[in-house]
């Protein structure tokens, strides 16, 4: 199969400057919509192949960039059919081939471990996110397998394979697009827009001090929370309860449409070819690389999740320069319940009335940390715990409601 993007980059980056010269003549950005798109919950794998040779289906190219085009489409014409298609995961509506795709990438969101991240905004309204491997450790017909236990991973809190690229030198999965940011990104302000420019190099509009961090009360923070975790048990259900994220962390983790924490990047973790060291402060003690990353290592790194929603501080570097915290060492080092207060994040402390509710959440938090794997909770273990001060603060919260009602009435 032949090196379909290998002027990717330079594909992309002729795309964003089509986009900054329409920019300078329009004044504003064109058509990036965050409609995302439509699916049920059915989750068979259907193939459809990619014709890459239909008339008129890639005019932009030739425009943006004729000579990557022409190489394109040349190496596109010897392509064995069968190994060229775009892999949709049945229940998602097609509305795009990879040519629609790849002509609306509108920006790039960042480097990760495993690849580039880039977004595309469709004409039809659908705004997809496509990584874009870089080091896939697999023979072709295992990524595929690969995928396809990944695509049978559906659920409510897990971020969804919508479809999926791959030949021998070039594999792509595409998500959808979450239009406000990670929770890494909400917590400590790190932009999560995509922003052009002209190195092609990811640009953040993180101001120092977090100044772009979105207001995150307790009950937002305790839904991403139930959601994360939900979603982790769920993953850790899988493959014959086998199945293993390998890379939680809060710039994994979305807001879904209900609100609840929603787990991406599944399946990430165990296709690359070199182990790497993961982000650091996220993983267990035991974790030296990515092969040894365990359902108990989940479950340390959604325990340094829970500690980053309750202290808001940043267990790894994010650009822009917040502050990196030992969240472990952190909240070891505090003794007794005042001191305890301490490490909560400040706009948590105003309400009063939560405080024992995050530290009911600091202690869940701390059990996952357990340096020892035997000794950390498993991940339905920490879903039932949540659940009960999940619900309990939900009939409060419909309690206050109805008395706040009744209130109104007699005031009436
Ligand atoms: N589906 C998505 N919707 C919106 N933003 C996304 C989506 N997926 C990734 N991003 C953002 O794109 C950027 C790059 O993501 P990517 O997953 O490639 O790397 P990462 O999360 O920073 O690190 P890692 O590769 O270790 O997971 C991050 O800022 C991430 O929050």
């Amino acid at each position: 199969m032949s090196n379909i993007y290998d002027k990717w980059e330079r594909l992309v980056e002729a795309v964003i400057r089509r986009e900054q010269i329409w920019q300078m003549f329009h004044d504003q950005s064109p058509s990036v919509s965050s409609i995302s798109s439509d699916f049920s919950l059915d989750y068979q794998v259907i193939d459809m192949p990619f014709d890459f040779s239909s008339p008129g289906g890639s005019s932009t190219y030739q425009q943006l960039f004729p000579p990557a085009v022409e190489n394109l489409r040349k190496k596109e014409t010897s392509v064995e059919k069968g190994d060229s298609g775009l892999v949709f995961i049945q229940g998602f509506n097609p509305a795009f081939d990879l040519d629609n795709m790849l002509n609306s990438i509108a920006g790039f969101l960042g480097k990760g471990t495993f690849g580039s991240a880039y977004m595309a905004a469709m004409d039809n309204g659908i705004t997809v996110v496509l990584k874009r491997l870089n080091v896939v450790n697999m023979p072709e017909k295992k990524f595929r397998q690969h995928l396809e236990v990944i695509a049978n991973v559906r659920h409510e809190n897990v971020s969804a394979l919508r479809a999926y690229y791959s030949s021998k030198d070039e594999k792509l999965m595409v998500f959808d697009h979450y239009s406000n940011g990670s929770v890494s990104a909400m917590l400590h302000g790190e932009s999560w827009k995509c922003y052009y420019t002209n190195q092609f190099i990811f640009s953040s509009t993180q101001e120092k001090n977090g100044e772009n961090r979105a207001q995150l009360d307790w009950e937002t923070r305790l839904r991403i929370a139930v959601g994360a975790a939900r979603g982790i048990a769920h993953i850790h259900k899988k493959s014959g309860g086998k199945l293993v994220h390998g890379n939680i962390k809060s710039s994994n983790i979305f807001l879904n449409s209900q609100e609840y924490g929603c787990v991406s990047d599944l399946g990430m973790a165990n296709m690359i070819a070199i182990p790497v060291i993961r982000t650091a402060g996220y993983h267990a003690p035991e974790v030296k690389n990515t092969r040894d990353a365990s359902q108990a290592s989940d479950v340390y790194s959604f325990g340094i999740l829970l500690l980053e929603l309750l202290t808001r501080k940043s267990p790894s570097h994010v650009i822009g320069g917040v502050e990196v915290v030992d969240l472990v060492k952190l909240v070891n080092s505090v003794k007794g319940k005042e001191q305890t207060a301490n490490v909560f994040d400040v706009e948590l402390l105003r309400n009063r009335n939560v405080e024992e509710k995050m530290v009911k959440m600091l202690q869940i938090g701390m059990s996952c940390v357990a340096k020892t794997p035997r000794k950390r909770p498993k991940m339905d273990e920490v879903v039932k715990m949540m659940e009960v001060d999940y619900e309990r603060q939900n009939s409060e919260t419909t309690a206050l409601i109805e008395m706040q009602i009744l209130n109104c009435r007699l005031v009436v």
